[in-house]
């Protein structure tokens, strides 16, 4: 497989418009490798975003700062190998495109050109939005990022719910119209009160995608593996465990490790 495969109907950002204008949810999902892309995609997910949460749940970092734009390609090339539906998204990672419009230029035409993704995500508002402009110019589809920003999280020291207060609440509103004016084609907003969240999705024409931002907005995204209940130590309320895969891989494991010791696997049929 190549990453200038064109299979059939694949999802377009003006698609995901579509979606907004006749009120169909948006449903958007992390995957950082090729097998649990394939999975992703296979069961209908509209949006895979190449998270940089990659930093925490691949690498056990403690936050998303750590991880390069080099590991962002190699995750994203995996993914869109294993995708024929979904629009492939990929975080531009903290140090990538802060510093300067050329900067997040750059980083985003290799993103675009080495892993073969559809769009890039960046976190931010008023302060970005030079680079999201230029980004556009080259042709590439952004996707915003406003709320709870992990990137900045060291500015914050928390990640508490973000924009309770009245002040905080109309600049988010402000960034979240700028962004749409930049041109973006969407806009995650990270734990915000679900009323903050609705005002957006109404005020702002482009599909909003939830997380922690309850449910009146256009779209929702989890990260994979909390929603599979593999990374068990991270349950926010906003969280939803639509499985508890980590007692049934140890179990499965667990198994195996017995059959090996009591000479169990490999049996007659397993053998040559
Ligand atoms: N596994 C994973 N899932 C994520 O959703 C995720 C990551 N990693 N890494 C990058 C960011 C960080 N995100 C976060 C991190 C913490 C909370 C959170 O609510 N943490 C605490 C509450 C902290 C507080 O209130 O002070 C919690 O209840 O777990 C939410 C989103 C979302 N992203
Ligand atoms: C939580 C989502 C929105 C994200 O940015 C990530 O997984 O990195
Ligand atoms: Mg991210």
């Amino acid at each position: 497989m190549s990453v200038h495969k064109k299979p059939l109907k694949k999802i377009t950002t003006h698609q995901l418009q579509e979606m907004k204008n006749r009120n169909e949810k948006i449903s958007m999902l992390t995957a950082y490798d090729f097998s649990m892309a394939k999975l992703v995609d296979a069961a209908g997910v509209d949006v895979i975003l190449v998270g940089d949460s990659a930093s925490n749940v691949m690498a056990g970092h403690e936050t998303t700062l750590p991880i390069t734009l080099d590991q962002m390609i190699y995750h994203a090339s995996a993914v869109v190998r294993a995708v024929e539906r979904a629009l492939v998204v990929v975080d531009i990672p903290f140090g990538s495109y802060q510093g300067n419009s050329s900067e997040a230029l750059r980083s985003s035409i290799r993103i675009m050109k080495e892993s073969g993704g559809h769009a890039v995500k960046m976190e931010g508002g008023a302060e970005i939005q030079e680079s999201i402009k230029r980004i556009l110019s080259a042709g590439i589809p952004v996707m915003g990022h406003l709320g709870l920003t992990p990137q900045s999280i060291y500015k914050f020291g928390t990640y508490t719910v973000r924009a309770k207060e009245e002040a905080e609440a109309e600049k988010l509103i402000e960034d979240a119209k700028i962004l749409e004016e930049c041109g973006c084609f969407s806009i995650v907003l990270e734990k915000i009160p679900a009323e903050l969240a609705k005002r957006v999705a109404e005020e702002v024409n482009i599909p909003i995608i939830g997380i922690g931002a309850g449910p009146y907005v256009d779209g929702q995204v989890l990260v994979l593996h909390d929603l599979l209940g593999i990374t068990t130590e991270f349950k926010p309320r906003f969280l939803r465990h639509y499985a508890r895969l980590d007692t049934i891989i140890t179990e499965a494991i667990g198994k195996y490790v017995g059959d090996v010791k009591n000479v169990d696997f490999p049996n007659e049929d397993e053998m040559y």
